[in-house]
């Protein structure tokens, strides 16, 4: 089997995986099918994994509680914000899924939330307004990434931690230095969530070319603000030929999608649904690999030796530890490599923006 094709069943089976597990007469049928492959199959040795949202009762994380309280693989979801998670957990405790969900409240609260967790996932913080920059929420934003990560060094420092906060380009280097000050790093278990970019892909590359949005699969590469989001238009699965305009418009569009939300939402914040649902495909691919399950594989922004840069978002293979293998680029097109070129730069700045927030 070619890599591009196990790429796009692997990203295929995350999408119905996921989609399965928003219908609760589909997750009965889930969970009978998955009691009858961990009796056949040792690989799946738990579904009871502990997984803490931080951030849990804003925009993203609201929706995003609620795909993961439906996820058969969550056994103890907590909740965790600076007010609201006592309301938003006890909506969501009578959801008839059987994962229990706790909230918990303020700083005082946040370690024993985050204890013996498997998987934190951080949507905590600002989101942008027409006219900003992903980076101009940098000034609020990284101390607050910054204080979760410390707080998950103390109380879960074997955790796969997922940040969504913005601007990711500089949140993943905050937090891999958190860890690195605190002696538990390991670069396989922090993983910025690009996965909103890959879903905008597969949608606007499906719908240009009549494609069947299941079949679909768009590596994007580089990182997760403006022109450091690359999607590479050329290893589309299924092979496609796309004019130079398409190539063109569909790149800028993918690049300018997060601002086509802020706008449209006119003051209101940036995504949250389409987030949520991104971040709970994530997610779930994280815990899938913990489980020993092989071939899952998502685009994501790691520490990576793929460039001469030290974070990069390429495709991932996840496993038992996290990031077990990250993905080289692969060809890319002339049109590509001039991007690429383009947005090592920004996002060079963007990263040691986000080391010297921590070290200096
Ligand atoms: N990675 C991506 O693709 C992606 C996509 C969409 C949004 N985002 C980012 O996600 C973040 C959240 O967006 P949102 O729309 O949910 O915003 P929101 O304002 O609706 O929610 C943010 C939540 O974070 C909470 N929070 C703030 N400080 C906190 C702290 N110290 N501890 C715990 N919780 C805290 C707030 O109380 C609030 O409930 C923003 O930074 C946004 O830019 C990233
Ligand atoms: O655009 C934003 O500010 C939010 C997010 O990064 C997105 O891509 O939607």
């Amino acid at each position: 089997m070619s890599c591009a094709r196990a790429d796009a069943l692997s990203a295929r089976s995350t999408l119905g995986r996921s989609r399965r597990g928003m219908d609760a007469r589909g997750r009965a049928s889930v969970r009978a099918r998955a009691g009858a492959r961990s009796r056949a199959n040792a690989l799946v040795t738990t579904s009871e994994y502990k997984v803490a949202v931080l951030g849990a009762a804003g925009g993203i994380g609201q929706s995003l509680s609620l795909l993961l309280k439906m996820n058969p693989l969550i056994s103890d979801l907590r909740l965790y914000d600076l007010a609201n998670t006592p309301g938003v957990a006890a909506d969501l405790s009578h959801t008839n899924t059987g994962c229990k969900v706790t909230g918990f409240m303020g700083a005082d609260q946040l370690e024993d939330a985050l204890k013996g967790c498997d998987l934190v996932v951080i949507p905590a913080g600002v989101p942008r307004k027409p006219g900003m920059t992903r980076d101009d929420l940098f000034a609020i934003n990284a101390g607050i990434v910054r204080d979760l990560c410390q707080a998950c060094t103390k109380a879960c420092p074997n955790a796969l931690i997922n940040i969504i906060s913005n601007p990711v380009n500089s949140t993943v280097p905050i937090a891999t230095e958190v860890f690195k000050k605190a002696g538990c790093y390991d670069a396989r278990k922090i993983f910025g969530v690009t996965t909103l970019d890959i879903v905008r892909s597969n949608t606007f590359v499906a719908e240009a070319k009549g494609l069947d949005i299941n079949d679909v699969d768009v590596p994007v590469i580089g990182g997760h603000a403006g022109i450091t989001i690359l999607p590479l238009l050329s290893q589309t699965y299924p092979k496609c030929e796309f004019t130079s305009d398409e190539i063109e418009k569909l790149t800028v569009r993918i690049q300018n999608a997060g601002t086509e939300v802020v706008e449209a939402k006119a003051g209101a914040g940036s995504a949250t649904l389409s987030m949520a649902y991104a971040a709970a495909r994530m997610a779930e691919a994280c815990l899938r690999g913990l489980s020993g399950e092989p071939d899952v594989y998502e685009c994501t922004y790691v520490a990576s030796n793929v460039t001469e840069l030290p974070f990069f978002a390429t495709k991932v293979r996840l496993g038992p530890n996290g990031a077990e293998e990250v993905l080289p680029i692969g060809d890319i097109s002339a049109y590509e490599a001039d991007w690429l070129a383009k947005l090592k730069v920004e996002l060079t700045g963007s990263i040691e923006k986000g080391m010297a927030f921590v070290n200096n």
